[in-house]
């Protein structure tokens, strides 16, 4: 098995990560750009040539964008062997009227469908994300510390695209009187830690088990609100500082568990989940799951491979009924983590990308094996599946100069052809990445029960 643990004592997924976060330029930019006396001062894992010799896989970039596309300002070259070593099988995946689209095994149940959602998709996907997924009662990440609208006529994205300069009170201000004090000599982070999303490892929840979820949970009265926070204007709190919004299951980032309380249910929108629908029964999943010996290059099978009861069955009874969905602005990173809260360990996890380009690092199931930096770009759809649901993963970057044309404003006196919420979503994405990720929790048949739990 490949495992590396840099001089620096950083895993190799630590190492991938800051080479991939860091703004200094790329060595072979650099030597000709920096003094030597500066050059000490970059990250030490800048003086990785191109990390561990592979280069980026960027599999649905545009024609023509190259000069200001920021992969290539910052050196990452497409790689000639991005998979270090493994190889990327391809495969058809179909998509309902739109015939098939490639696909490529990257991993053990792990699926890259570049370009899947064509241009009206996206656009149609960042104004949902934005103006329909961010309403009541969906949960925020601004939510513990906001008195946001109630109501989705009036929901703090309809105030950001028609009265951006609204002030959205913090829960602070409503108590104290934060809003005239003076600023303290340390000011609250722009986007405050609160609502960052805490990544730490924690027992898989297909292993804790139902009950003991419930009963770990039952109780929990919500985070406090910070009482530092300032009321901010609705422009500022969308694009500052909202990092997520929850669909359907809510999820609970403090006992790191969904919040199963709820009845009922709560729902998850249909459009989003016929999409991902769409998607699970276009994959050709035998093949996905077949020869062993297609998939696993030498030196990297870990723990063997994994092929989930009942994945024949996905086409039928795969239904999401819970996702966040990330707003990145370009200067906003994910930590590797794994997402390991379903109850269902292997069930698909569908993620979509919008807007602009993320480096995606997909490790393997400990943080010792060099990710693969794969660029997700607006239109691609990731399938994370089987034992793929295992894999550290993580966004280090957004890349500047990389959104498509079809989601940019339109300027010089069309503007008018747009509506309000249109335009509104495209000064939103004109410094940002949208991700939508999707999963099922129950496995199918699983009933919830008062005493225990029924597998039909
Ligand atoms: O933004 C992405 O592509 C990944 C998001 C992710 O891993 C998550 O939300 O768990
Ligand atoms: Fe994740």
């Amino acid at each position: 098995m490949a495992e590396s643990m840099s001089e620096s004592g950083h895993s190799a997924f630590r190492t991938s990560e800051k080479y991939f976060k860091s703004r200094a330029p790329h060595p072979e930019i650099a030597a000709g750009l920096i003094k030597r006396r500066f050059r000490k001062r970059l990250d030490p894992a800048q003086s990785y040539p191109l990390l561990q010799g592979q280069g980026v896989l960027d599999l649905s970039r545009p024609v023509g964008q190259e000069k200001e596309d920021e992969v290539k300002r910052a050196g990452w070259k497409p790689g000639e062997d991005p998979l270090g070593g493994r190889p990327a099988r391809k495969i058809r995946v179909d998509k309902p009227g739109a015939g098939s689209r490639d696909g490529y095994i990257v991993g053990d149940g792990l699926l890259l469908i570049p370009g899947y959602l064509n241009e009206t998709e996206q656009l149609a996907l960042v104004r949902s994300s934005l103006s329909e997924y961010t309403c009541p009662p969906n949960p925020l990440s601004l939510s513990t510390h906001y008195v946001l609208p109630k109501a989705s006529e009036t929901s703090l994205f309809s105030l950001y695209a028609s009265d951006p300069e609204t002030l959205v009170p913090s829960i602070a201000s409503t108590l104290l009187d934060v809003d005239t004090l003076r600023p303290s000599p340390s000011p609250t982070p722009s986007s405050s830690s609160s609502a960052k999303r805490q990544l730490t490892q924690n027992q898989a929840a297909s292993e804790e088990g139902y009950d003991s979820i419930v009963q770990r949970v039952e109780g929990w009265k919500g985070d406090e609100p910070s009482m530092k926070l300032k009321s901010k204007t609705a422009k500022k709190l969308v694009e500052t500082e909202l990092r997520w919004a929850n669909l359907g299951w809510v999820y609970n980032w403090t006992n790191k568990a969904y919040d199963f309380t709820s009845t009922p249910p709560p729902t998850f929108p249909e459009p989003l989940a016929e999409t991902c629908k769409d998607i699970v029964r276009g994959i050709p999943w035998d093949e996905v799951f077949g020869n062993i010996d297609d998939v696993c290059g030498e030196g990297y099978e870990e723990g063997g491979r994994i092929r989930p009861d009942g994945y024949h069955n996905w086409g039928e009874d795969y239904a999401p009924d819970t996702g966040i969905v990330n707003f990145y602005q370009t200067k906003d990173t994910l930590m590797g983590h794994v997402d390991r809260s379903e109850l269902d360990p292997y069930r698909p996890l569908i993620s979509i990308s919008l807007g602009h380009a993320g480096i995606f690092l997909l490790g393997e199931t400990t943080r010792q094996t060099p990710p693969i930096p794969i660029v997700l770009r607006s239109g691609d759809v990731l399938v994370m599946a089987g034992r793929g649901r295992k894999c550290y993963h993580g966004i280090p970057r957004i890349m500047e100069g990389t959104l498509p044309d079809h989601l940019k404003l339109i300027e010089g006196g069309q503007e008018e052809e747009e509506d309000e919420t249109t335009r509104a979503c495209k000064r939103f994405i004109s410094n940002a990445r949208i991700n939508i990720n999707a999963r099922q929790v129950f496995p199918k048949g699983f009933r919830r029960g008062g005493t225990g739990t029924v597998l039909e």
